[in-house]
Formats: C-alpha cells, structure tokens, sequence
C-alpha cells in the first residue's frame, strides 16, 4: 500500500490519498530516488563536518559562500509534492522524508529498524557528535525522538497506528555517541484507539541506557476515514 500525504494538514489523516492544492504531483526530484538519498548523505557528512571544523576564519567566510550558491540551485527547484508514506510488508511505515527515518531527509540519522519475528522494532544505530547534549554525550531530546519512533512503529505493526499522546522516559545511564547501540520497542497492549508501547536504547550487550513508555493514540479523524464512518 503506497499512500500519498496530501497536505501538510493532511499528516493527521494518512487514509487521504491526492496531491497538495497547486502542485504537480511527483516532482522531477524523485520520491525515494536514489540520488537524493546520496544528496541528503552528503548533506548529514556537511553537517558533521561544520560542527567539528578547526577551519581559520577566511576559509569559513569563502566556503560558507560557496554552499550559498548550491542551496540557492537547490532552493529553485523546490518540490511541490510531500514524500509518500509506504507501508512495507512487514507494516512498518516508511517515509522518505520523516525526521527519523527519512533517507531524503538530511535532519534524519537515519533510523533503519527491523520487525522481529516476535515483532519487536529493532534498530541498530550509532549517534554522532552533531547529536551531542551534554560534554560527551547524546542530547536527551535526541534519544527520545528515537524512542518516540520506534515505540510508534512497535504500535502500528500491531494494527494501532497513532499520534503520540504521552512519552515517559527514564535516563539510566548516559548516551555515548561514536558508538554501536540498540533501540527495541515492543506493542504492549490496547484499549480501544489507545495503544501502549515500551522500548529502550541500550548498548550492544543489552545494558539500558534510556527506557521508554509510551501511549499512541488512533486519531478519531483516521478511524473515520477507515470506517468510512462521518
Ligand atoms: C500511519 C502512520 C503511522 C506512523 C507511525 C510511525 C512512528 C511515528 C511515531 C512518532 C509519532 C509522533 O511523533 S506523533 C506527533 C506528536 N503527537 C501529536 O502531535 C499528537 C497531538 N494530539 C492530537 O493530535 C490529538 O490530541 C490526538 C490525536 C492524540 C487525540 O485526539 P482525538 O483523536 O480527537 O482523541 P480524543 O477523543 O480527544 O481522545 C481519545 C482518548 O485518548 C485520550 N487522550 C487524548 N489525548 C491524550 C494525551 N495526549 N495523553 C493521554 N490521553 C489522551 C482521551 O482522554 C480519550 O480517552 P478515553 O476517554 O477514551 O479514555
């Protein structure tokens, strides 16, 4: 099943189908392409490349003007249509611009989790220093937008796909980044359009380091759709 996201009003009701008002539909830049997957790569490289830089002054002034030029060419061929959200078999959503995941979206990490065979969410990851909160280690906002993600596909691969309604987190230990980790999120229970998830980032060997409670709750406006109910 292939949905496209209208409208950005739209994200709250991923049962309509079309493109945006005033747009045309797939833009030459590809959903999904393979070479904007390379572009968002190379971006995430830039970035990382900014925040350790040791570049004299000058050299910053002259390549800051350099990738003026290029967001500018790239600001002139702005998309008029959102990234479709795909389902893959398995039921996980999957979307190429989503901020977690999204291998277009240059802001993601970006986040590839697994469906178990007992249907956990699994994904292995390793945070970078442009993810750093505190001296040395992962911003705790950070942790907790992988949380939120994996916890909400835990839910939708279980049938109760949803908006985050609460997020608990319990930082147990600190998060390094530059190293393998772990993020698991298991659907726990439902009631009604409420479902209830838990997960956690843990180090390779199991040890947590953030655990996480979440509810997800079936917006109305999505049930309706489904049910073709007014
Ligand atoms: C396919 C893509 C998948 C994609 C999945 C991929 C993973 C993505 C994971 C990331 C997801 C996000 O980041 S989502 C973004 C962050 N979350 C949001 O922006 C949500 C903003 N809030 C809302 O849009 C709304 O409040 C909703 C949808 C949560 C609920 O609105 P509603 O549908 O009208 O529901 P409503 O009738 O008010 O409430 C129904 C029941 O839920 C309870 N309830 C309502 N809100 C809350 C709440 N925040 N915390 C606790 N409980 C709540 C009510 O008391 C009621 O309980 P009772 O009386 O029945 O007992």
């Amino acid at each position: 099943m292939t949905i496209e996201l209208a409208s950005a009003e739209n994200a709250e009701n991923p049962g309509s189908t079309g493109s945006a008002e005033g747009t045309t539909g797939a833009s030459a830049a590809g959903e999904g392409s393979a070479a904007l997957d390379l572009l968002a790569q190379q971006v995430r490289d830039l970035v990382d490349a900014v925040v350790l830089t040791g570049a004299p002054q000058d050299e910053i002034v002259e390549i800051t003007a350099e990738l003026a030029v290029l967001t500018d060419r790239l600001r002139a061929l702005r998309r008029t249509s959102r990234h479709p959200l795909a389902f893959d078999p398995e039921g996980v959503p999957r979307h190429a611009g989503n901020a977690v995941t999204g291998s277009a979206n240059p802001y993601a990490l970006p986040l590839v989790s697994q469906v178990t065979p007992d249907r956990t969410i699994r994904a292995e990851l390793s945070f970078r220093q442009v993810h750093e909160g505190p001296p040395t280690s992962v911003h705790g906002g950070v942790s907790a937008m992988i949380l939120d993600h994996v916890l909400g596909q835990a839910v939708a691969v279980a049938g109760g796909a949803g908006m985050t309604g609460t997020l608990t987190l319990r930082y147990v230990r600190r998060v390094p980044y530059g190293e393998p980790l772990v993020a698991t999120a298991e659907y726990v229970r439902s009631e009604g359009r409420k479902s209830w998830a838990e997960g956690r980032i843990a180090l390779p060997d199991g040890t947590p380091l953030v655990e996480a409670t979440g509810l997800f709750i079936t917006p109305r406006v999505w049930k309706e759709e489904m049910t073709g109910a007014q």
